[in-house]
């Protein structure tokens, strides 16, 4: 029977009141598409309040409901026959609402701030930040007018469910009227207690009446937002035993038996054994039969106490709601805060087992997408915006679940758009409490579990190190979670290299070279000393390194030293005896010729030469000044110069910082202090130069200086000039003539040719016939047929070849 008043008696009609109509008007005409599904979120959660409130109740008045019963929440589609619209059901057995409730709580607005809420919606273009904030104000039930061109409210009172005699009264409204009725239900009682809301959709809301649909919608909206247990409507296909079938056998086989008795005794004994084998299957027919399934078996895990919850559970629900099911998450934190004014949360967090691969390949673009915004467990939101969280956070995975969030305006302006949504302070809390929690997290780990760590850090290393650079407040928390290999331990952090620190040393010693590994840093020149007397060096293998250390400048107030570079000092050189101190200055006196020789030769490469004090056994290293760059940073600007114009200031600039170089010699090298007597023997008079014996040299330091490069980590300024040196050095060391020319002439090319053959002329050429004995496949089958040969002696040949087997045959 129709919910449709059939009579006019007992029908009253009645306008809304301005407000709804407004709220109404904005449901209807301003939302996008992508949001009409939050309709069945909505009722959902009213469903949810009115058992909570049945529930409630009940505890101090025991006349609304004796506790037995189970308090649920069905949804019912049913497909439009017959031209009639498909209509969706959603009902409760919760408090149920009279005839005058009906009328006031639908037909009017009571909520605070509803007006400016509407004042601001009207006046927006973000529809979908309308959408955000449904719920939050109580436009919950009117977003059924979304899918909805008529929606009919029956309802029957708790206080009532023991009266049969009590009226069940409906709602009806329209989408386009401003007005709604209220009626007795023209089919009578048939709730027992509680509402049921009935949508007549329009016709581009159809596809909600596919179960799935709505099984979807409820898992991805609503299935955490209620502890009452929703069940969804569905005919099943059944195996039923089909009578009339089975009578029909039952027939043709006492049919058969009458002929089985008529039969020889011996024949008859192995049929009987054969129908025992197949004993007639009974006839059975599939029909359509109701079924509730339970859509939210699971009740929201993170209103629960974690001391009830296990590791497994945690992994579930993770799974289930983010849907990563590439890893485990590595860790989960779940805890409530309170943000006073009466709001308070539950939060439940996860650090993912594996990083997208879009956050590495560029993670300066990356939103998080997976915190999700509950309020009182009913989904509000997961675009949080761009900006919500820092880049290195993006991969969060949260839950937060705001509690009497709707009850504070303040904290949630009613403006609906993104970027204040991201500037209440309800959400900049919130923002502030999960990184102060991941960061807990990951310290906890790194102070209680060391193998752990290694695992997140194996995720998480680059991150901290992004995260250091990027976000000022908690630059020292995620630096001191990095972990950097050393030449004397794989894994330490900052402060643990401080503890390991020499007497009297003031810098942090680190290498860096994106590319090499620890073990390949570790050989480099520049740390030859530092290691050999027994300093901790930073082996930074990783391009954040080096831009963690340049970003950082210091930890503890003790400057980094990049061991490339000038201005390395072990600390300790003031305790140097003075024997010891006059033996260094000795040494610089006496190789200031070769120094100030090799400057003029270098002065395109390096800007000066010194006498080293950080080499044990190479000869020679570039060392970069501190403004000047690096190997591993001349790479990385090498790359973005080819990008700029020749002029342009970054391009000058860079040429400049090229430049700031200096060699440094190792005054302990048999190789330098040759080059340093051959230097002194060059005749200083103007008319005793040996032009000859000068390009020697020259050639020489050229080599030395490009070796120098390579071995620091830089290109060489011109690779075809050093293979030409040393190439001459190479006959000089072979004793063969410097400047013997190679014999250069080769065979000229055809003239031209000024037609284009036929296409065969083009073809390689057959190999000529050697008049060997081989086997000539043809090119088609060459790659199916194979052959093995086998030597056999002339007497074996004879034998076969005698007999009628024929040479060509064989
Ligand atoms: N299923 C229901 N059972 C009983 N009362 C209901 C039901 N649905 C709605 N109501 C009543 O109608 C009122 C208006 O509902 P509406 O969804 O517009 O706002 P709300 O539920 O109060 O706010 P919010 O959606 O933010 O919780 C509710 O406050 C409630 O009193």
């Amino acid at each position: 029977q129709d919910l449709e008043a059939d009579l006019p008696a007992g029908k009253s009609t009645h306008s809304y009141q301005s407000d709804v109509a407004r709220l109404r008007g904005i449901v209807i005409n301003r939302f996008l598409s992508a949001r009409l599904d939050v309709f069945l979120r909505e009722l959902i959660s009213n469903a949810n309040d009115a058992l909570e409130k049945l529930r409630l109740t009940a505890l101090t008045d025991k006349g609304l409901w004796d506790g037995t019963g189970e308090l649920n929440i069905t949804i019912k589609a049913v497909p439009g026959e017959d031209g009639e619209r498909g209509r969706i059901i959603i009902a409760d057995n919760g408090i149920g609402m009279t005839k005058e409730e009906l009328t006031a709580n639908l037909g009017t607005l009571a909520k605070s701030g509803t007006t400016e809420f509407l004042q601001r919606a009207e006046g927006s273009d973000d529809a979908t930040g309308t959408g955000n904030l449904i719920g939050a104000f109580g436009v919950g039930f009117y977003s059924s007018f979304l899918v909805a061109d008529k929606v009919y409210v029956a309802s029957v009172p708790a206080r009532s469910s023991y009266d049969s005699d009590a009226t069940q009264y409906v709602f009806s409204s329209t989408a386009e009227d401003n007005e709604f009725d209220v009626y007795p239900d023209p089919r009578g009682r048939t709730l027992e207690r509680g509402t049921e809301i009935t949508l007549v959709l329009k016709p581009d809301a159809e596809e909600y009446l596919d179960t799935i649909a709505i099984a979807k919608l409820v898992h991805k909206h609503s299935v955490f937002s209620t502890q009452f247990p929703i069940y969804m409507h569905e005919m099943k296909d059944k195996e039923v035993p089909d009578e009339d079938a089975e009578a029909e056998a039952e027939a043709e086989r006492s049919e058969k038996d009458e002929t089985d008795t008529l039969l020889d005794e011996d024949e008859a004994i192995i049929e009987d054994i054969e129908e025992e084998g197949e004993k007639p299957e009974p006839k059975t027919k599939t029909i359509k039969v109701e079924d509730w399934v339970m859509l939210n078996a699971q009740p929201p895990l993170w209103t629960q106490d974690p001391k009830n919850i296990s590791s497994f559970e945690y992994e579930l629900f993770y799974q289930a709601t983010f849907k990563d099911f590439a890893a485990k998450p590595l860790a989960w934190h779940h805890f409530s805060g309170d943000l006073g004014s009466g709001i308070s949360f539950r939060t439940l967090l996860y650090l993912p087992g594996k990083l997208p691969e879009v956050y590495w390949q560029n993670p300066l673009q990356t939103v998080a997408r997976d915190i999700r915004l509950m309020v009182k467990r009913v989904f509000i939101t997961d675009d949080m915006g761009e900006d919500y969280l820092p880049k290195w956070a993006s991969w969060l995975k949260a839950i937060v679940d705001g509690k009497n969030f709707a009850l504070a305006p303040d904290d949630l302006p009613l403006n609906v758009s993104r970027e204040t949504l991201q500037n209440t302070s309800f959400l900049r809390q919130i923002r502030s409490a999960l990184l102060k929690r991941i960061l807990q997290t990951f310290t906890k780990i790194a102070e209680e579990d060391t193998e752990k760590f290694e695992k997140v850090h194996a995720v998480y290393g680059n991150v901290f190190k992004l995260g250091a650079v990027e976000d000022t407040k908690n630059k020292e928390k995620l630096a001191s979670l990095a972990r950097f290999a050393t030449n004397i331990r794989n894994f330490t952090s900052f402060d643990q290299y401080l503890e390991e620190k020499k007497e009297n040393q003031k810098q942090i010693f680190y290498v860096a070279d994106a590319g090499k590994t620890a073990n390949q840093l570790m050989k480099s020149v520049f740390v030859e000393k530092l290691i050999a007397r027994g300093y901790e060096v930073l082996l930074l293998v990783d391009p954040l390194d080096e831009v963690l250390v340049n970003n950082l400048k210091k930890w503890k107030g003790i400057p980094f030293q990049d061991a490339a570079k000038a201005g390395l000092k072990f600390g300790d050189e003031k305790l140097d005896s003075d024997e010891d101190k006059a033996l260094r200055k000795e040494e610089q006196d006496r190789f200031e010729p070769l120094t100030k020789w090799l400057k003029k030769q270098v002065d395109e490469v390096v800007r000066d030469v010194i006498v080293s004090d950080r080499l044990v056994s190479s000869p020679c290293a570039i060392v970069a000044d501190e403004r000047g760059y690096t190997a591993n940073i001349q790479r990385m600007m090498n790359a973005a110069k080819a990008k700029l114009g020749k002029d342009d200031p970054q391009a000058l600039f860079h040429d400049y910082a090229k430049r700031q170089k200096v060699l440094e010699i190792n005054p302990r090298s048999p190789l330098i202090q040759g080059l340093l007597k051959r230097v002194e023997r060059l005749p200083e008079d103007e008319d005793e130069r040996d032009a000859e014996a000068e390009d020697e040299l020259r050639e020489v330091a050229a080599i030395l200086i490009d070796g120098a490069l390579v071995r620091s980590g830089f290109e060489v300024t011109d690779s075809d000039e050093f293979m030409v040196r040393v190439d001459r050095v190479l006959r000089r060391s072979l004793g063969v003539d410097e400047h013997a020319p190679t014999d250069t002439a080769v065979k000229p090319a055809p003239p031209v040719d000024p037609e284009l053959q036929d296409e065969s002329f083009y073809e390689p050429e057959p190999e000529e016939d050697d008049g060997k004995a081989k086997v000539v496949v043809p090119d088609h089958l060459k790659d199916d047929v194979a052959f093995e040969m086998e030597e056999i002696s002339d007497e074996e040949y004879e034998k076969l070849t005698a007999g009628s087997m024929r040479h060509e045959e064989l």
